[in-house]
């Protein structure tokens, strides 16, 4: 089955760097003409992992959208759940297997991804997989060993992408918990927002490890609430994808906060960031399902608060740190 990429940032870059190191030739969906040329001439992204470089043969690219769509029968989703909608509303995807690599809500719909797909585009749920798990682009272009896991309702199809990923540095592993999954990806960017607040505000590591263990009980509160199924929120497509969000340097919505927490206004910090960090709307969306399914959710809700209430991060900090234990 031909597979596509749809998407230019860093994380699309680092997908097709993984397929193609495994020997696949991919079709690749971007934006722009000039980044299509670009990569066709001088072999790799010019914004987004520079370092990452193709060989002669491996890609297709594509700027024209329904002759990528033509072409693909495996999608790989990797644009950020802001313009999901924007780019793929008027598109018939019927026959296709969608594989997201978005760790966002659809804000139009509040619908995580694989719900988007099958409610909009009438995708069985046996035709949608994702990809997840603590893996950061940028050590992927490193070739840094990275642990993912592709969640389906359809074990043979979260095989056969485990069987395309799997390599040199990537080892997958397969789950049937792919709402559960996608539901953690999408909260633990909300949590590492506060955990860059926190650290901008100057609180330490003591302050930190509180935070993240109250973070992966909400996690667990919430998907066990919303959408039961056993499951064992240790395991590294929950906690660890937490971890490498809340901690390392590398993530978007750890540094977004920080700014935040340093006390630049939120229009500034959204023009810093050259790259998309996905908890800036899901803080928004996951506020609304949290209220749906009667849950609360402490360190989310101050996040959305300060992010859409003009709540001080200072003041709401010290409200969230009695609430911690
Ligand atoms: N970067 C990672 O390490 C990583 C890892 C796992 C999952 N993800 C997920 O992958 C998705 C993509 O993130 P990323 O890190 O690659 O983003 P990025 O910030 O690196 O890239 C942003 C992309 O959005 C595109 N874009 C900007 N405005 C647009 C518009 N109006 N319409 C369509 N596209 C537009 C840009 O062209 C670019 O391709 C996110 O859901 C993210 O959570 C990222
Ligand atoms: O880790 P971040 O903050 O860069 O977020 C991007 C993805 O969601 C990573 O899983």
């Amino acid at each position: 089955m031909k597979v596509g990429i749809l998407g230019g940032g860093s994380w699309a870059t680092a997908i097709a760097k993984i397929l193609t190191d495994n020997g696949a030739k991919i079709n690749w969906w971007v934006r722009s003409v000039e980044q299509a040329d670009h990569i066709k001439e001088h072999k790799h992204n010019p914004r987004y992992l520079r370092s990452v470089e193709f060989l002669d043969g491996e890609l297709e690219l594509y700027t024209d959208l329904d002759k990528f769509l033509e072409c693909t029968e495996v999608i790989i989703v990797a644009t950020p759940s802001a313009f999901i909608h924007s780019v793929l509303a008027a598109k018939s995807l019927s026959d296709k297997k969608i594989v997201s690599a978005v760790k966002g809500i659809i804000p139009e719909y509040n619908l995580i991804p694989a719900h988007y797909f099958s409610e909009y585009h009438k995708i069985p749920m046996n035709d949608i997989a994702i990809i997840s798990g603590p893996c950061h682009a940028e050590e992927v272009a490193m070739e840094k060993l990275s642990y993912l896991t592709i969640a389906s309702e359809d074990s043979a199809l979260s095989k056969l992408v485990a069987d395309k990923m799997d390599g040199r540095y990537i080892r997958c592993s397969v789950s049937e918990d792919l709402v559960g999954t996608e539901i953690s990806a999408v909260l633990k960017n909300v949590y590492a927002l506060a955990c860059g607040i926190a650290h901008g505000l100057g609180y330490g590591d003591n302050y930190m490890a509180v935070l993240v263990s109250n973070a992966i009980q909400e996690i667990e509160q919430f998907i066990d609430h919303a959408y039961p199924l056993h499951r064992d929120v240790k395991q590294s497509a929950y906690l660890g994808d937490l971890l490498v969000t809340a901690y390392s340097l590398h993530s978007r919505n750890r540094r977004f906060g920080n700014l935040l927490g340093k006390g630049y206004s939120l229009n500034t910090v959204k023009q810093e960031m050259n790259m998309v960090a996905e908890g800036y709307y899901a803080a928004a969306c996951i506020n609304e399902l949290a209220a749906q399914h009667n849950v609360e959710l402490t360190i989310a809700n101050t996040v959305y608060e300060i992010l859409y209430k003009q709540v001080n991060p200072r003041s709401a900090f010290i409200d969230l740190s009695k609430k911690l234990y």
